[in-house]
């Protein structure tokens, strides 16, 4: 039924890497972070740490992006244990999709029951400005359309069903809390609410890829995140999402500006202590849920 190539981990292979983290840290994370590119600041918020390279942690893909250092750090936030990704991996780097998800199912088997991700993102919305942050509300999966989606090959029940429904995967009662968050900062100005794209990458889009993105309702374009998403709402986690309006879309043929990765990462370290003060008081703000996750 499946062509013969391998198509995903065995769930023994899954557990290879989860119980070695199990031994080798005391923390027990209920929460997971993970980085978009230029942002691995966040990680610093965390206390206590305990860091593993990738390259340490059995079965784990290597970071190959500037921008993504390749660490997992271990640590705790208000007394909240959580767990977070410097460095994410990406379709452009080579890796099958469901390399680029291996770390959620890791996720999913420490116990974390909350799944934070953050990424830089290029700006459709003409509402939107360079540092703006978007909540996530909804995506559109380009590559899923495709067939590319993370659950393609057999279903392992024990992870979550054949058939996972997706119209809920940004958890409303965190995004409402995140606003909340954002008021109390003084935040709401450059805090957006929209629809996350993504796109295979490496190249950024064309003006005509951009134009046909915005007409299809897509308010941030960028080239990950909903591949974790899809595998976190399959095991069950709940997802807070968040985008960094990192550059604007070109949409006009008589632009000069160009989208390059330097100005991805200039932008993220303008806007990393904000990005950290609002992602501490949202951790604080997460309830345990007895690992009863949705
Ligand atoms: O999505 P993250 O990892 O934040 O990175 C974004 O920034 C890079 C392009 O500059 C791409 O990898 C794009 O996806
Ligand atoms: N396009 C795609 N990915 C991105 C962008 C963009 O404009 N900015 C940051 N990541």
């Amino acid at each position: 039924m499946f062509p013969e190539q391998k198509l995903g981990y065995t769930y023994e292979e899954y557990k290879v890497t989860a119980d070695w983290l199990l031994a080798n840290t005391e923390h027990r994370p209920l929460i997971a972070i993970i980085c978009g590119s230029g942002l691995g600041g966040l990680a610093e918020i965390l206390k206590d740490q305990k860091v593993f390279s990738y390259s340490d942690i059995p079965n784990f893909p290597q970071s190959t992006v500037h921008g993504h250092a390749g660490r997992l750090v271990f640590g705790t936030l208000k007394g909240k244990s959580c767990v977070c990704m410097q460095g994410r991996f990406h379709l452009y780097e080579g890796y099958p999709i469901w390399k680029v998800t291996f770390p959620i199912r890791i996720f999913r088997l420490l116990g974390v029951e909350t799944t934070i991700v953050t990424n830089a993102a290029g700006g459709l919305n003409e509402d939107y400005k360079v540092g703006d942050i978007m909540l996530i509300k909804d995506h559109l999966n380009m590559p899923g359309f495709a067939g590319n989606n993370p659950l393609v090959g057999p279903n392992d029940e024990r992870f979550g069903l054949r058939f996972p429904c997706m119209s809920d995967a940004y958890d409303s009662d965190l995004r409402k809390l995140a606003k909340t968050v954002a008021r109390d900062l003084g935040y709401s100005e450059f805090l957006k609410e929209g629809v996350y794209c993504v796109l295979g990458g490496p190249s950024f889009e064309t003006i005509a890829e951009c134009s046909m993105l915005k007409r299809l309702g897509a308010d941030a374009v960028g080239m990950s995140t909903v591949h974790e998403v899809i595998v976190a709402r399959h095991c069950g986690m709940r997802v807070f999402g968040l985008s960094l309006i990192t550059n604007k879309a070109v949409m006009d043929y008589n632009s000069e500006s160009k989208a390059n990765h330097e100005e991805v990462l200039q932008t993220g370290r303008e806007r990393a202590s904000q990005l950290e003060k609002m992602i501490s008081r949202l951790i604080e703000g997460i309830e345990p849920n007895n690992n009863n996750v949705c």
